[in-house]
């Protein structure tokens, strides 16, 4: 078993796609389709928003926690995983965030 609980999370959920179980939240999303996972990860990342701008930061972290648990369910619903955005992340790493030229920030995605 993976030590990293988003590691452990995202076999769950890749389990819960594979074999389905009627009481499941992550396989009834599946079973819904890529549009409910993208309004479910809408809503989270809108509740993060409204607890970072207008409660207390500890409030922060449930919501957070409901976005990241729905961006591995979107992820894994595209055959994505983890690691293809730690790829990308260490291909970023290094870099400057910001463009000279431009004035402003850069952006990370391939041409
Ligand atoms: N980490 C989570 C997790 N975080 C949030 N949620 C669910 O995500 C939903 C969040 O949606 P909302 O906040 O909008 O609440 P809601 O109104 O009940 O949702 P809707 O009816 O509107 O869809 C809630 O139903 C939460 O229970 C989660 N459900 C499951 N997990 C993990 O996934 C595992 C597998 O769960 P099942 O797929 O249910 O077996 C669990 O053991 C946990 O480890």
């Amino acid at each position: 078993m993976a030590d990293d609980i988003l590691d452990r999370l995202e076999a769950t959920i890749r389990s819960r796609k594979d074999s389905p179980a009627v009481r499941s939240y992550t396989a009834s999303l599946f079973f819904q389709g890529r549009h409910k996972i993208a309004q479910k990860l809408g809503e989270e990342a809108v509740e993060t928003v409204i607890a970072a701008c207008s409660g207390e930061d500890k409030d922060i972290v449930p919501e957070a926690a409901d976005l990241i648990f729905h961006l591995l369910i979107l992820l894994a619903d595209a055959g994505l995983s983890l690691n293809d955005i730690r790829e990308e992340l260490a291909r970023r790493e290094g870099q400057s965030g910001h463009d000279e030229k431009a004035g402003r920030p850069l952006s990370f995605r391939p041409e």
